[in-house]
């Protein structure tokens, strides 16, 4: 492993606004040409997520995202595929609950690699597994066509009560657009994440500067 890539003390303002890709929502454009467009436009970090494709269409993709990140500072992710991330030398990965359990993937990648999980209940977010990840994915907040198989949209308040028991990094994701920022502020979180609200964009610089622009505008 190299070293440390992303400085914990970074951790907060790279989970600020969270791109997660999906090649269909992207087109004919590539994933590479929205994320980098959605870079310009603000988004401080990258989750290369591959739900349909084979471990190397996964591992093409993350490889392709890398390059259209290099030289941005912007972390890139991959969510699930641990061994891909690895391979690939990106900066992190984001686990599911049914995913490898995150202290066993702790033991492996060692301290340098951020890890996401994902939590949809306090329950869940109180769980002692959590203490290995360094960050936790709330969601989903709203009903969303992204996720067929997401659990029951929390809402706003139901968020925040998930949020209160995390006791670490957190941020939203399901639903999330620019006109309900207002309604996830002063929630607990650090940041929120997008897919197809950006991926879908016509174009994606705009609506991402949009979103940074709301959050960042309003989080305190
Ligand atoms: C930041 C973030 N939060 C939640 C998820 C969802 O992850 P998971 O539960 O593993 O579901 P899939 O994305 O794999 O369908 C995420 N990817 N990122
Ligand atoms: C990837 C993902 N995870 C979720 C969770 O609840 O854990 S919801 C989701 C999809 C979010 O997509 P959109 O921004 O298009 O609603
Ligand atoms: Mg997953």
């Amino acid at each position: 492993m190299k070293g440390r890539r992303v400085p914990r003390s970074r951790l907060r303002a790279v989970l600020r606004l969270c791109l997660v890709t999906d090649a269909a929502l992207c087109g004919d454009r590539g994933v590479p040409a929205v994320v980098r467009a959605a870079v310009a436009g603000g988004v401080t970090s990258v989750q290369v997520r591959v739900k349909d494709g084979s471990d190397r269409d996964r591992l093409a993709q993350v490889r392709a995202v890398q390059h259209a990140l290099h030289g941005t500072g912007v972390p890139l992710l991959v969510d699930d595929a641990v061994d891909v991330a690895v391979l690939a030398g990106a900066d992190g990965v984001h686990l599911g609950q049914s995913d490898l359990p995150v202290e066993e993937v702790r033991r492996w990648l060692g301290p340098d690699l951020i890890i996401g999980l994902s939590v949809s209940s306090v329950e869940q977010a109180s769980a002692s597994e959590c203490a290995a990840a360094d960050y936790l994915g709330i969601g989903p907040v709203w009903a969303t066509a992204t996720k067929p198989d997401a659990a029951v949209p929390l809402g706003p308040e139901g968020l925040a009560r998930v949020a209160a028991s995390a006791g670490r990094p957190a941020v939203a994701i399901g639903g999330i657009t620019a006109a309900r920022l207002p309604a996830l502020r002063g929630r607990g979180l650090d940041g929120v994440c997008t897919v197809s609200e950006v991926c879908a964009a016509p174009d994606p610089a705009v609506v991402a500067a949009r979103l940074r622009a709301g959050w960042d505008g309003g989080r305190r």
